[in-house]
């Protein structure tokens, strides 16, 4: 019997797994693959033949075979994306005497078609799930908590027990950083924190409201208010925070005019809605940010200085990423865990020279450029770990030439190279001018180009 199945192997493997429609694939002891099936081959395009003998990983994205071989375990039900897809994989230890000596992968679904069905219909679930998640959000009003900001900057955890100090209390807080440093975060974890925990926390963004229709978004409007009013009215976003809390997001970009309105709503506590001729009470704490230079939009008077000290009660200035060097590798590492666990692809670290990247870049997005940064990484990468090859060019331009693995020689043309590259950008590719620039002659300029291949 064994050596029957010995020497028909290929045959008997053809006979049981040919014509499924599961993807199979068998890898030997070294992880190199030993048989794929017509399925598997057909679903990643490659052809069947080449892909025997070569390492596993060279053929399938994020494939965990060879591990399943190291480990022994068995791995049922994982998920694995693979071109562009969740996939539901199981891994199977092949054992002879004892001893592990392979592997067998079996991907999950009929056909492709009836996996599309099926993925689209998983992802439909999901997306009825976070519309869900995301109702439930609303109604508690709260995105975010303290808990949810990462920091091992001792100017940030000072910044947190302010934080805590202040937001049982009703006083307004102002906070200022540039955009994506957390400001919205912080506003959402005061209000956590605050005794109006369990009302409603409503956001206006003030920078992105027309002008004129922002008066009708904050104080809201009676029926028949104006030509285009909505039937019975529309509360405004005071109304709907009563009780809870108002976050003013960019409040640098309101209109003067709104900013007096807003003004007496925080002096006496009513709001008076378009159309109507009653004031109404409402009871809102408010939470203001901005990245603006308040003091200089006063004294150009393009901001009520009256508001402003109403507003600044408490203010709270966050810090840029760029001036936070021991929370950039530490919300990295946070936030790729975050994106792998929404995405469901197996990405667990960064190569060395991706910190080092990182650690060097000015941030002017700050979290949330790093955060869209290493999402895309993650759709790019076919490896565990991103490597620099998967940053956006602006961070690669930053990676620093000077490699304690570089020869002088080595850092001297990368930088050569850089900069000529960098020059010809500047004068759209006119060599003539590049040369000037550089000050050096055209014919050293077209060898070096030709040398770099730029
Ligand atoms: N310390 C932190 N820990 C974890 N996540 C953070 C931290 N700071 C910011 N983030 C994340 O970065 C993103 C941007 O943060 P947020 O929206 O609060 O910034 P913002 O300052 O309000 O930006 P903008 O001024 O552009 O509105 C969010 O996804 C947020 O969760």
């Amino acid at each position: 019997m064994l050596e029957m199945l010995e020497n028909n192997r290929d045959g008997i493997l053809e006979t049981i797994f040919g014509n499924v429609n599961h993807c199979i694939v068998v890898v030997d002891e070294q992880g190199m693959v030993s048989y794929l099936n017509e399925s598997y081959s057909e679903f990643l395009e490659v052809d069947k033949e080449s892909a025997i003998g070569k390492h596993v990983t060279e053929v399938i994205e994020n494939s965990r075979m060879h591990i399943v071989v190291e480990t022994g375990e068995e791995e049922m039900a994982d998920m694995q994306f693979i071109r562009g897809n969740y996939m539901i994989a199981h891994r199977i230890p092949l054992r002879a005497d004892g001893k592990v000596v392979g592997a067998l992968g079996m991907v999950l679904f009929r056909d492709t078609e009836d996996w599309k069905k099926l993925n689209s219909h998983i992802r439909d679930l999901f997306l009825e799930l976070e519309s869900y998640r995301s109702q439930m959000k609303k109604l508690n009003g709260v995105d975010y908590s303290l808990h949810d900001m990462v920091t091992s900057s001792p100017e940030m955890e000072e910044l947190k027990n302010k934080i805590k100090k202040v937001a049982p209390g009703d006083v307004s807080v102002l906070l200022r950083g540039e955009s994506g440093t957390g400001k919205e975060l912080i506003a959402h974890s005061i209000h956590h924190l605050s005794d109006r925990h369990r009302e409603p926390f409503v956001k206006v963004n003030c920078a992105a409201i027309p002008d004129h229709l922002i008066e009708s978004e904050l104080f809201g409007y009676q029926d028949g208010a104006f030509t285009g009013a909505k039937k019975g009215g529309k509360a405004g976003k005071f109304k709907l925070a009563n009780g809870g809390t108002l976050f003013l997001d960019e409040i640098g970009d309101m209109p003067l005019q709104a900013q007096v309105k807003i003004l007496r709503v925080l002096q006496e506590g009513e709001i008076e809605s378009l159309g109507s001729t009653a004031p109404q009470k409402v009871d809102v704490r408010i939470i203001t940010a901005t990245h603006q230079p308040l003091e200089e939009m006063i004294a150009e008077q393009r901001f009520r200085e009256d508001l402003f000290y109403r507003i600044n009660v408490v203010p709270i200035h966050i810090p840029p990423l760029r001036d936070r060097q021991d929370d950039i590798r530490l919300l990295a590492k946070f936030l790729l865990e975050k994106i792998t666990k929404r995405t469901g692809k197996r990405v667990i670290d960064f190569e060395p020279e991706v910190y080092e990247s990182f650690q060097q870049y000015e941030w002017p997005g700050n979290v949330r450029e790093l955060e869209n940064v290493i999402e895309a990484a993650v759709y790019l990468t076919n490896e565990e770990s991103i490597g620099i090859q998967e940053l956006p060019e602006r961070l690669k331009r930053n990676h620093s030439q000077f490699d304690d693995n570089k020869s002088l020689k080595e850092i001297m043309e990368a930088t050569e190279k850089q900069t000529i590259e960098r020059t010809l950008k500047q004068v759209h590719g006119d060599k003539e001018k590049a040369a000037a620039l550089l000050h050096i002659g055209k014919s050293s300029l077209y060898e070096k180009v030709k040398k770099y291949e730029l």
